[in-house]
């Protein structure tokens, strides 16, 4: 199968034990790898590594089989990405940043017309689209985010918390969105703390405990919180010394 994503003894060291090591991950073609954890656990540090925005102190990373050092533009354009702040000129509407940034990836003047329509239908973002982007509300500004990652249809989508700000049916579309595209053959990792969210859409899902990969949670299982808290409880006592 097709690996979109992978990593091997990833690690970038903060120092005073902050950060992250020995990440091995892999993201395949058509599955959603999910990451749980606590605060401070790493998740959103493996992602700016996987982004290249952050330098790693170790290890390497590798998509679409291509070393991140030999990454070209065209193979970023394959890439979606939300960590962080969602993507979007304040200044602008919100269909005007939707072509801008399918334009920043080469996409041709009508190609891009027809896909930021669609990401606007699927977002539910048609009514706003000529509003300016600094009169979103936050919910809204998150899936303007959110369809700027997807709208390209990337081999690769990275996302942080994507339910950050959004209602509950913002989290259905997005929990659609996302399936299709795996469904289309993208590689999804998305970072969540919400574990009943990520257990209706996971394929596999990781947990994270201070900067390390503990272990994997099955997302069918009955009982996922006591699950995860039993190998972050575990992964505690083994560090004790
Ligand atoms: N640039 C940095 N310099 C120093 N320490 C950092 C830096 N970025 C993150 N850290 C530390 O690395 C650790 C992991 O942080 P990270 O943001 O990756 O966690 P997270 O799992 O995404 O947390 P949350 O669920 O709260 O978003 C934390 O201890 C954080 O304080």
């Amino acid at each position: 199968m097709t690996e979109r994503l992978t990593t091997t003894d990833l690690g970038r060291d903060f120092g005073a034990g902050a950060g992250v090591s020995g990440i091995d991950l892999t993201v395949r073609a058509g599955e959603i790898h999910a990451l749980v954890g606590l605060n401070g656990a790493g998740k959103t540090t493996l992602m700016r590594l996987i982004l290249g925005m952050l330098r790693p102190g170790d290890g390497a990373c590798r998509i679409n089989g291509r070393d991140l050092a030999q990454l070209r533009a065209s193979d970023w354009a394959r890439v979606g990405h939300l960590v962080e702040h969602p993507l979007g000129y304040p200044e602008l509407d919100v269909r005007t940043n939707l072509l801008l940034a399918a334009r920043l990836r080469r996409i041709p003047a009508g190609t891009a017309a027809v896909l930021a329509e669609q990401a606007l239908t699927e977002l539910d973002l048609t009514r706003y689209a000529t509003i300016s982007t600094r009169r979103l509300s936050q919910g809204n500004r998150q899936r303007l985010g959110l369809a700027v990652a997807i709208q390209h249809h990337p081999d690769l989508i990275v996302l942080d918390e994507p339910t950050n700000a959004l209602d509950p049916a913002g989290v259905i579309l997005l929990r659609t969105v996302l399936s299709r595209r795996a469904e289309g053959g993208a590689g999804v990792l998305v970072s969540s703390h919400h574990l009943d969210e990520v257990a209706r859409i996971a394929h596999r899902i990781s947990v994270v405990n201070r900067g390390r990969l503990i272990g994997t949670l099955e997302p069918a299982a009955v009982d996922l919180e006591r699950a995860f808290f039993a190998l972050v409880h575990d992964h505690e006592q083994e560090r004790l010394p």
